[in-house]
């Protein structure tokens, strides 16, 4: 969503900037930026942590992992020294006051060096829990006191559930006005994921026939192949649902399913998302099973290796309940999506890495060629989010020749012919909160209205055990019972 607009002289602040988001994205972001040009003419990452450490040795780690994770490599010896030279490691205690009087010292210093007093852009990649605390903290020593100039980014999850994000919304609420306020999802900064209000709204073909007129059902999915990884520890107290569905999945249905917004005006657009999930119809805990699976990946072979199962992972309890595939049937209760099914699914270790979004269309109420003499496949739009990135129209053409037999087509609209030139996700959300654009970023009723979508399946399963887990092996498509979820409408996952 941005452009190339001047940028005000900035102070970076990363707490948990020796962590793993850090540096995976966050500072090869910071880099891409800088080497393109996008970064502010002025500006200082301040990286936070607790460890007492000489700068030149951070600077060296930050170096290590961006020639392991940037999208850019070409540069990285050319250009280092110069975006180096923005880094500053600063020790930092969270829970310490006098840490934020040294910190409110240090950000006057740089203003100095800036000659003006500079934007603040704190970032909070730490554990969820830290976030009330330094929200506090900074409130208390005045460092993020100019709404026009001081914001603030929150990673998710974004509390746990729909009572504690109203908790930590109000809370922030104290240090923060709305607009300061940066919730970020960074499946919103993906490229497929923003194209689809560009394809929606931007083509008169497509709006005419996106309602329940003409379209049979909508499939997201978002299929992982890695396990939890290191992250056992985190995702025992998260799961899919909270983890995938409440956030990414249930985004991505946002931009599939809103009505058109009036301007690319930040909270227009958001307004509209609300509506969305308003709508959604909520599930009565005792439907839960019909409208809702889950899975927990056993052991299994991923792309010819073995792995081993969910319960055998680091930090995992031998006996965990903890889902790692979820698939849930959502229906819309409004007059675009009335009867419409939205099956959206995601898991891990599955068999292979893919994001995308179906739209599948309804048969012809009439047709001149006949089911079962020529086999007619309905019309379908399919969305690749990742790692294929395109559009894909299928259709049926006569097949060449002597015949009057028809075929299914495809016409494919392919990104990867500008791949190159693709930022990543947490590159355009970056330069966003940056530019104080907020359009892809979670309001406070966005966030508390997701988690009310998923409030009943999560009291049911987190009361319930499934005695079923482990329930899929790693490496298949997800648990059987998956299918059953299509089949009861005559449908299939595609
Ligand atoms: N990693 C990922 O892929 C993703 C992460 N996130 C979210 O981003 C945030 C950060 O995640 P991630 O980087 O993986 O987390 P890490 O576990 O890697 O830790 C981040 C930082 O937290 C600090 N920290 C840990 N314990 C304490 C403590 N008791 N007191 C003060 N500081 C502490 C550490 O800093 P120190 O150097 O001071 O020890 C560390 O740098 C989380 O909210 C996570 O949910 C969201 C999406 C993806
Ligand atoms: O937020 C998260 O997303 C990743 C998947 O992101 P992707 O961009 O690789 O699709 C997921 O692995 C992780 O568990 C979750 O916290």
């Amino acid at each position: 969503m941005n452009e190339n607009k001047a940028l005000q002289p900035t102070s970076i602040i990363i707490f948990g900037a020796t962590g793993d988001l850090a540096k995976r994205k966050l500072f090869p972001a910071f880099y891409n930026l800088f080497i393109e040009g996008r970064m502010p003419e002025k500006f200082n990452i301040v990286a936070l942590g607790r460890a007492d450490k000489e700068n030149e040795d951070f600077k060296n780690y930050v170096k290590e992992n961006l020639v392991l994770f940037s999208r850019n490599q070409t540069s990285i010896e050319t250009e280092w020294d110069k975006f180096s030279s923005h880094i500053i490691y600063f020790r930092h205690q969270i829970d310490e006051e006098n840490s934020y009087k040294e910190l409110d010292e240090k950000l006057k210093t740089l203003d100095n060096d800036y000659g003006v007093r500079a934007n603040r852009l704190f970032y909070l990649s730490i554990a969820p829990n830290f976030v009330s605390v330094i929200s506090g903290h900074l409130k208390n020593a005045v460092l993020a006191p100019n709404p026009a100039q001081d914001r603030i980014i929150i990673e998710k999850p974004f509390g746990h559930d729909k009572s504690s994000a109203i908790e930590l919304n109000s809370l922030l609420s104290r240090t923060f006005e709305e607009e300061q306020i940066y919730r970020i999802d960074h499946y919103l900064g993906k490229e497929t994921v923003q194209n689809i209000l560009a394809f929606r709204f931007g083509n008169s073909i497509f709006e005419p026939i996106w309602n329940c007129k003409y379209v049979e059902s909508v499939q997201i999915t978002v299929a992982e192949e890695v396990g939890v990884e290191s992250r056992g520890g985190f995702y025992e107290g998260t799961g899919a649902l909270k983890d995938m569905i409440q956030n990414h999945l249930l985004q991505v249905l946002c931009m599939v399913a809103m009505e058109q917004p009036a301007s690319l005006d930040a909270g227009e657009i958001r307004d509209r998302k609300v509506d969305v999930l308003r709508s959604i119809r909520r599930i009565p805990l005792d439907r839960v099973s019909h409208y809702a699976v889950r899975g927990q990946y056993g052991e299994g072979v991923v792309k010819g290796v073995k792995v081993k199962g969910y319960r055998e992972e680091e930090g995992v309890a031998a006996d965990s309940n903890t889902e790692t595939f979820a698939a849930i049937k959502f229906y819309l209760d409004n007059e675009r999506w009335e009867g419409v099914p939205f099956y959206v699914r995601t898991g891990k270790r599955m068999k292979e890495k893919h994001s995308y979004i179906t739209i599948q269309f309804k048969p012809l109420p009439q047709s001149t060629f006949i089911a079962g003499k020529h086999p007619l496949s309905q019309n379908k739009l399919i969305i690749n989010i990742q790692p294929l990135m395109d559009i894909r129209l299928q259709f049926m053409t006569k097949k060449p020749g002597l015949t009057v037999e028809l075929k299914p087509v495809e016409m494919i609209f392919d990104y990867f012919s500008c791949k190159e030139d693709t930022p990543e996700a947490y590159e355009t959300l970056l330069l966003d909160a940056l530019e104080g654009d907020l359009t892809l970023f979670m309001r406070s009723d966005q966030v508390e209205e997701a988690w009310d979508v998923v409030k009943t399946i999560q009291e049911y399963w987190e009361n319930n055990p499934d005695p079923s887990f482990p329930n899929y092996s790693a490496g298949s498509s997800g648990p059987e019972q998956c299918e059953l979820l299509l089949q009861r409408e005559e449908h299939a996952w595609e």
